[in-house]
C-alpha cells in the first residue's frame, strides 16, 4: 500500500527506558532511520529522565524530540513537575498533553489540558493532544460525542494555524496496550468525525490540526491505518520500544514492504 502525503510516527516510550537501553534503541532507530523518505518524520518522546540524552543523540539527525507532559505555568514552586519553557530549553519540538494515562492516574481535565496546550504553544512547542473514549462510552454509542466533547474543552482557539502547528491524537482508550487496534473502519469514521469537529470548533477547514491513530498499532497494520486520508501519521506506545517494529511501522508510512 502507498501512502504519498507526509507522515507523522510518534513513539510514546512512557515510563520505560534507561540511559543504556535509550543507548542501543535510539542507535538502531537512527540507523535505520537514514532510508527512510524525507515525508516520513521521527519523533521520539522518552520519559523527562533521557529527555536531554535522547535529544543529544539525535542532534543533526531527522528524529526529533518530544516530552511526555508538561505544566501550564512557566515556573513556580510545583514540586516534580515540569514547564513547558523548560522543554523548549532542552531542544524538545513536541509535547503530548491529556494522555488517557495521565487523565485516568492525574485526574487531568480537559481545560488543564487546554491550559498545557497554551503554555506549550507560547515557547514553540507542538502539542500533540490525546482524545479517546472508554469502551464503556463506545458500547452506550456515546463515542461521538464524548470526543466533540474533549475537543471543545481541550483544543485551544486556532490550534493548527500557529506556526508551531498541532496535531491531535485519537487514541481509544479500549485500544491502548490491549493488542485490540480499531479497525480500518473504525478510524476512517471517527477521524472523519474529528475532522468535522475540529473544523466547527475552530471554525475553519483550513490549517487544521494534524490527526494521529493510536492504540496498539503495529508494522502489521500501519500501512493500512495511514493509507485513510483523514490519519497523517500514528502515536505508537509498546512498539515504539523496539527499533525494528517502530522502523517497520515507519516503512509502512513510507510505503515500502515492512
Ligand atoms: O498510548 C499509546 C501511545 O500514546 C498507545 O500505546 P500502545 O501502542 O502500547 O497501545
Amino acid at each position: 500500500m502507498t501512502h504519498t502525503a507526509s507522515s507523522l510516527i510518534v513513539g510514546n516510550w512512557k515510563m520505560n527506558g534507561t540511559s543504556a537501553s535509550a543507548a542501543t534503541l535510539i542507535g538502531e532507530i537512527l540507523d535505520g532511520a537514514a532510508a527512510l523518505p524525507p515525508s516520513v518524520a521521527l519523533v521520539i518522546c522518552p520519559p523527562f529522565t533521557l529527555l536531554d540524552r535522547v535529544g543529544r543523540m539525535i542532534e543533526g539527525s531527522v528524529v526529533r524530540l518530544g516530552a511526555q507532559d508538561c505544566r501550564a505555568e512557566p515556573k513556580g514552586a510545583y514540586t516534580g513537575d515540569v514547564a513547558a519553557p523548560m522543554l523548549a530549553d532542552l531542544g524538545v519540538h513536541y509535547v503530548i498533553l491529556g494522555h488517557s494515562e495521565r487523565r485516568r492516574d492525574h485526574f487531568e481535565t480537559d481545560a488543564q489540558i487546554r491550559a498545557k496546550a497554551e503554555a506549550a504553544l507560547a515557547c514553540g512547542l507542538t502539542p500533540i493532544i490525546c482524545i479517546g473514549e472508554t469502551a464503556e462510552e463506545r458500547d452506550a454509542g456515546d463515542a461521538f460525542l464524548r470526543l466533540s466533547a474533549q475537543i471543545a474543552g481541550a483544543v485551544p482557539a486556532g490550534f493548527g494555524a500557529d506556526s508551531a502547528g498541532g496535531v491531535i491524537a485519537y487514541e481509544p482508550v479500549w485500544a491502548i496496550g490491549t493488542g485490540r487496534t480499531a479497525s480500518r473502519e473504525d478510524i476512517e469514521s471517527t477521524t472523519a468525525h474529528i475532522r468535522q469537529a475540529l473544523a466547527a470548533h475552530l471554525g475553519t477547514d483550513d490549517n487544521l490540526p494534524q490527526i494521529l491513530y493510536g492504540g496498539s498499532v503495529t508494522a502489521r497494520d500501519a500501512a493500512s491505518i495511514l493509507s485513510i486520508g483523514t490519519v497523517n501519521g500514528v502515536l505508537v506506545g509498546g512498539a515504539s520500544l523496539s527499533a525494528d517494529s517502530f522502523l517497520g511501522i515507519a516503512a509502512g508510512a513510507a510505503g515500502s514492504p515492512s
